[in-house]
């Protein structure tokens, strides 16, 4: 048989019909089970997975018709024959309507139900690729180009070639925001499975709980909220790439799980008996060092051997001389330029974010611009005026000024709260605006009352910490 087998459950009372159909479905090399009834079915399917379904529709108690609304209920992702006697084409009529693939009447030839069996088993596996490609478009994001000219990022880039078409298991290191997802993307797009779903799961995005049925899928009802069933990422996946960001984050009790998975393909859905056999090629990403992970016991040493094959570290963006230049050419719209000086502070920054923070500080910087053009003005205070001492006004209420109501203090500094540096920072804003308060607001980002409400408070020298902390951490967040 050059075709892959069906899955069969073919549901009929009749022991006899029911035993010469299983034996001529297997001898074709078929996967057959049997059930004698509708609950027995149901126990069956509860069980296990399978393509096709042939029910018959009369049968004593649970008939034909209310197992299929049965499956229908519980969303199984299979399709259903109805084998009717003569004369109940309506309750045929109804199963069609009910959601089944096709119907035949009884007695029919095995080669006939063998051939129906295969057309449902192929619009079944359409289906699927059908919620595979869904789940892929939704996940997908545009073609980023990873740019850099600097000597450590062509060094990373002649990795990429090399490692490409290898196959094997790659981990990237490195700072958040350095790129590692686009370099894995880059990766992909230069290995043979190029043309294969490409998936991501940040590991550190999803509660607990949810990373196993995410990765490894659910059956329905395998636990208080799973309504149907649930493809995981792994089989997603399969024939592709699967990119695991923060693999670090990755709960201690699913770690041997998805080292089965690495090692032999294999893996089971939540509430599932059933062994599946995926084949992915995995990129794992990380901004922890895994080697102290494993030194205190929070990452499993067999699976940290597993993904570091061929381990790329993706360095941080102050260590790539040139690069920001190049990135903010490639950051800025078209139709855009930036003024020499504002250049200059934005390649000398050290960009803590890496290239993350650089984006969101070009786009932050095209909002507040005029005419198209970005200025010192437009860059946040701590990236056009890098001093680390702030010369700011304030009150004297805790002695942190000189007297003239200038206080200096040092960024970074344990003693430094943070309400004394928004308060620093909004004050510093509303002096460099000459006190026009729609410019600072719009240049602190946060609406025109929220402005008001913190001078306010920043001007009444009474006004309890608490409240002040929690309106700026409001404006933190
Ligand atoms: N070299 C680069 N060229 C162009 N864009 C880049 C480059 N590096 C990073 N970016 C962009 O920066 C942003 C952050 O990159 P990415 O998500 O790949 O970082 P990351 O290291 O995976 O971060 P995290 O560890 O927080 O997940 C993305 O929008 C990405 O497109």
């Amino acid at each position: 048989m050059s075709q892959p087998p069906i899955k069969l459950l073919l549901v009929d009372d009749e022991d006899d019909y029911r035993h010469s159909c299983m034996k001529y479905m297997e001898r074709k090399g078929h996967i057959v089970q049997g059930a004698a009834s509708g609950a027995q079915a149901m126990m069956l399917l509860e069980r296990d997975t399978f393509d096709v379904a042939v029910l018959d529709i009369d049968m004593p108690g649970m008939n034909g018709l209310e197992l299929m609304q049965r499956i229908c209920e519980a969303k199984l992702n299979l399709e259903v024959v109805f084998l009717t006697g003569h004369g109940s084409i309506e309750t045929a009529v109804s199963a069609m309507k009910l959601g089944a693939c096709d119907y035949l009447t009884k007695p029919c030839s095995l080669g006939d139900l063998e051939h129906r069996c295969l057309l449902a088993r192929d619009r079944n596996h359409l289906r699927k690729e059908n919620i595979q490609l869904k789940e892929l478009v939704s996940r997908s994001t545009p073609k980023q180009t990873l740019v850099g000219e600097s000597a450590v990022m062509r060094d990373v880039m002649r990795m990429i070639e090399k490692v490409a078409p290898t196959g094997k298991p790659v981990l990237i290191e490195g700072e958040s925001g350095t790129g590692k997802e686009v370099v894995a993307r880059s990766i992909q797009e230069r290995s043979l499975l190029a043309d294969k779903p490409f998936v991501t799961i940040n590991c550190a995005a999803l509660p607990e709980n949810l990373v196993e049925s995410e990765l490894f899928g659910h059956q329905k009802g395998s636990f208080t909220g799973a309504s149907s069933e649930k493809l995981g990422l792994f089989e997603i996946a399969d024939g592709g790439t699967l990119f695991i960001d923060e693999i670090g984050e990755l709960p201690l009790s699913l770690q041997p799980k998805l080292l089965r998975v690495l090692e032999d393909g294999s893996l089971r859905r939540i509430g599932s008996h059933r062994e599946r056999k995926v084949k992915v090629r995995i990129i794992a990403a990380t901004n922890r060092d895994l080697t102290q992970a494993v030194k205190e016991g929070t990452f499993r040493e067999d699976l940290f051997y597993r993904i570091n094959v061929f381990s790329l570290m993706l360095p941080p963006l102050r260590q790539r001389e040139g690069d920001v230049g190049l990135l903010v050419d490639h950051l800025l719209p078209q139709g855009w330029s930036i003024e020499p000086d504002a250049r200059d502070v934005l390649m000398r920054y050290p960009w803590p974010g890496n290239v993350r923070q650089l984006i969101n500080v070009i786009e932050r910087a095209t909002i507040l611009a005029d005419h198209h053009e970005i200025t010192l003005d437009d860059l946040p205070t701590e990236i056009a005026h890098p001093t680390g001492l702030h010369d700011v006004v304030c009150d004297d209420q805790r002695g942190e000024t000189d007297g003239t109501g200038h206080a200096r203090f040092v960024v970074g500094s344990p003693d430094v709260k943070v309400d004394d540096l928004v308060k620093t920072h909004v004050l510093e804003v509303l002096s460099k605006e000459k006190g026009n308060k729609a410019r600072t607001a719009r240049k602190l980002g946060i609406h025109r009352r929220k402005l008001y409400r913190l001078l306010e408070r920043y001007t009444q020298p009474s006004c309890a910490d608490e409240t002040q902390t929690s309106e700026s951490e409001s404006i933190l967040n």
